[in-house]
Order: C-alpha cells, then structure tokens, then sequence
C-alpha cells in the first residue's frame, strides 16, 4: 500500500530533519561549499533528494529509505574529517536516525 508506507517515510523523515538544526543535511552538498565532494563521495544523497525518492515511491520499505538515511550519514562521515561539526552532526543523526527506525520498532510495525 504506496500511500501508507509514503506517510511513515514522511513522518520518519520530518522527524530526522529536525534534528538537523543547522541544515547541513537538507540539500546536496555542493563542490563550492565543499571542495573536491563530487570527486570523494560517488553516491551524494541528502534530505531533499529523499523526500523527491518518497514521492516517487522509489523506496519500497522504511529499510531501503533507511539505506539512503545511512549513506548521507556515511558520506559526512567520510568527506568531514572527525573534528568538524559535520562530521559531528552526521554521527549524532545516524545514532537518532537508528533508534527511529530499530529492527524492533519495524517488528512492531510489522505485527
Ligand atoms: N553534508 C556535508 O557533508 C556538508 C554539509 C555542509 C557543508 N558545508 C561546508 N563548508 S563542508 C559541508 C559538508
């Protein structure tokens, strides 16, 4: 059922995104603000390109859009070295990001 599972995706995304107080994760990261990005990180996603992936009913479970949600993590991770507030910020979000959508919150949602 496309519309169900697009509104979980929604709520679980509105939920993320204010996390992201400062909106590093809101757009894609471009080669200006960030030198060499487009040339380190192969697969950009970010929080706007999610939501157009929601739409389009591109994710099929709340795990594939938890594969997207891990790899803008990941790519902060790997561009940003530890000591900067990105870096930062990506590893307290993927830790919220986790819990959000935990095997036994799915489970539940399952039964
Ligand atoms: N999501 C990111 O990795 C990210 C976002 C914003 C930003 N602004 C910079 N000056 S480097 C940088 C990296």
């Amino acid at each position: 059922e496309p519309t169900i599972l697009k509104g979980c995706l929604k709520y679980i995304q509105s939920i993320l995104q204010r996390k992201d107080i400062n909106g590093f994760f809101a757009y894609p990261v471009n080669d200006v603000i960030a030198p060499g990005y487009s040339s380190i990180i192969q697969h950009p996603v970010d929080f706007s390109t999610m939501l157009t992936k929601i739409e389009a009913e591109e994710y099929h479970s709340v795990m594939d859009y938890k594969k997207d949600f891990e790899l803008m993590c990941n790519n902060a991770m790997t561009y940003n070295r530890p000591d900067t507030i990105y870096y930062k910020e990506a590893k307290k979000l993927l830790y919220i990001g986790r819990k959000q959508m935990s095997k036994e919150k799915l489970m539940i949602m399952k039964r």
